[in-house]
């Protein structure tokens, strides 16, 4: 017996169980115009959770995602801030968190303003449709009140970025910042100072988030990157503001790393790279359970080769993981993934960038040299078994690419996946150092999506729910 509660407007789909593993997810476009993060259409949706003989298709406006939480398949389709009217906005002051945790330099000068980007198609449609903006974020790990963690220098861009003056207040709560509010005009938007100012913000304190909630109408996060965080500003508000709605940004994120990645086009290839195993077992066991071809790179692969009985010289290799390795190829094995593991490797005489090197096969690596990158033969091996692909997610860099002598392997596989791109293939990169790598390339453009989280798009990718989505409120709730 399934009954549907639904309202016009918002909608929301959860279901549990093998139930949701049979519904499906395909892409619609985000109501804002073009989109800095991707050059996919994102997701319509349609769901048939067909062992409950029980049939749902949505409205276009309902944005769903699923994740795998601890116990289960659940569905989280989240009020998009696209299902507020200007009629639900205008006049309204609308908390925005975002992630304008962006990197600046000794002289206080922004060097990559992706995330400040990223945020204003929320913020556009928000003031467009004569709302107050009350925008907010962190900057840093500050302890405490800290001036080269004010967000003074992000003013200009954000200001620069909206076309209008962006107004900032000294502080995130208190009489100062109720009356910057107050004089707030429709279509205006106050930057509160650095969140992070305030130890109860990362302690998720009660009080303070009513503070920060008391300043508003209603809760937009749009803050990807600090979903995984239960923070104040990100999980505790929601609990003081109604409605509480996703961002196209974090809606965007969680289309491509939850959607699309629970019911890719196929074939459906994983890569992951990066340092060691330990802290990707998570994403290869997660990624494993939905993947047809997984391809390994990057300094965990030693583990593997060790765990395989190959000597491994003085590569990075995980001792205590050597079991998981062997399992991890036992459960690829047995779930029909083709998992491949490079066959040659590039190996230097040192850590450096002025190292010797030269390329050995796999079983090759002598004494006294570390492998740093993955050789020719394994990228052609790789090639080919992208060019099956239908959808690719990649995380983790394949060598130590900073170093010019090991970033072929890594700066190739970007190449690939932008050529596939191109071809209409699914391309999502996963945060982090995949992206420095993509964009080092300068093929980011082309990609389908580039995460704008480091940190929340791992946990994501290892099936967790995150703090910052799960509180928001739901589209269309459904009881199976
Ligand atoms: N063979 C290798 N030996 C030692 N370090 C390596 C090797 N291959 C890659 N690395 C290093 O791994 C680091 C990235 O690993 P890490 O586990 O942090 O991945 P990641 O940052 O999580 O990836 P992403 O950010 O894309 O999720 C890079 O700094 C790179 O130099
Ligand atoms: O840069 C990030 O990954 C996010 O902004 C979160 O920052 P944090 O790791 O300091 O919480």
């Amino acid at each position: 017996m399934a009954s549907v509660a639904a309202s016009p407007a918002f909608s929301l789909l959860r279901s549990t169980g093998a139930a949701a593993t049979r519904a499906r997810a395909s892409l619609l476009p985000v109501p804002s115009s073009k989109s800095i993060i991707s050059t996919r259409p994102p997701l319509g949706f349609s769901a048939v959770l067909d062992s409950h003989r029980f049939s749902l298709h949505v409205a276009s406006k309902v944005r769903s995602v699923r994740g795998r939480g601890s116990r289960g398949v659940v569905s989280m389709a989240k009020k998009s801030v696209g299902d507020l009217s200007s009629a639900d906005l205008k006049g309204k002051k609308v908390f925005v968190r975002a992630d304008l945790n962006v990197p600046l330099d000794d002289n206080q000068t922004i060097t990559d303003d992706t995330r400040i980007r990223a945020a204003i198609p929320t913020i556009k449609y928000l003031i467009d449709n004569g709302a107050k903006v009350i925008l907010s974020t962190h900057l840093g790990r500050p302890k405490g009140v800290t001036p080269k963690f004010s967000l003074a220098p992000l003013v200009p861009r954000l200001s620069e970025l909206l076309g209008i003056e962006v107004k900032k207040a000294d502080d995130c709560i208190g009489p100062e910042v109720e009356s910057l509010v107050a004089s707030l005009p429709e279509g205006g938007v106050l930057l509160l100072e650095n969140v992070r100012f305030y130890k109860e913000e990362e302690k998720n304190d009660p009080e303070f988030a009513k503070k920060l909630a008391s300043l508003a109408d209603l809760y937009v996060n749009d803050a990807f990157g600090t979903a995984h965080r239960a923070h104040a500003s990100t999980e505790g508000v929601t609990k003081f503001l109604k409605p509480s709605v996703a961002g196209f940004l974090l809606q965007k994120e969680l289309d491509y790393l939850v959607g699309a990645v629970s019911t890719p086009k196929r074939p459906f290839a994983a890569i992951v790279g990066g340092s060691k195993v330990s802290s990707k077992i998570g994403v290869i066991e997660s990624l494993l359970e939905k993947c047809d071809i997984l391809l390994l790179g990057g300094g965990m692969i030693f583990t593997f080769y060790k765990a395989q009985g190959l000597s491994v010289g003085s590569s990075l290799v995980e001792e205590d993981k050597l079991e998981l390795a062997t399992s991890l190829l036992a459960k690829a094995k047995a779930k029909g993934v083709s998992l491949l593991l490079p066959t040659d490797v590039v190996v230097a005489d040192k850590f450096a960038p002025d190292a010797n090197s030269k390329v050995v096969p796999a079983s090759g690596i002598e004494d006294g040299w570390m492998g740093l990158d993955i050789g020719p033969d394994s990228v052609k091996t790789f090639n080919e078994a992208l060019d099956t692909t239908q959808t690719v997610i990649w995380n983790g860099p394949m060598g130590v690419f900073e170093m010019e002598k090991f970033a072929a392997g890594t700066e190739a596989v970007a190449n690939k996946l932008a050529e596939l791109s191109e071809k209409g293939v699914t391309t999502i990169i996963g945060g982090g150092d995949s992206v420095a790598a993509v964009e080092k390339v300068g093929v980011a453009g082309v990609m389908s999506h580039i995460s704008t989280g480091g940190g929340a798009s791992l946990e994501l990718l290892e099936g967790k729910v995150l703090p910052g989505v799960i509180a928001l409120d739901e589209a269309i709730t459904v009881t199976v």
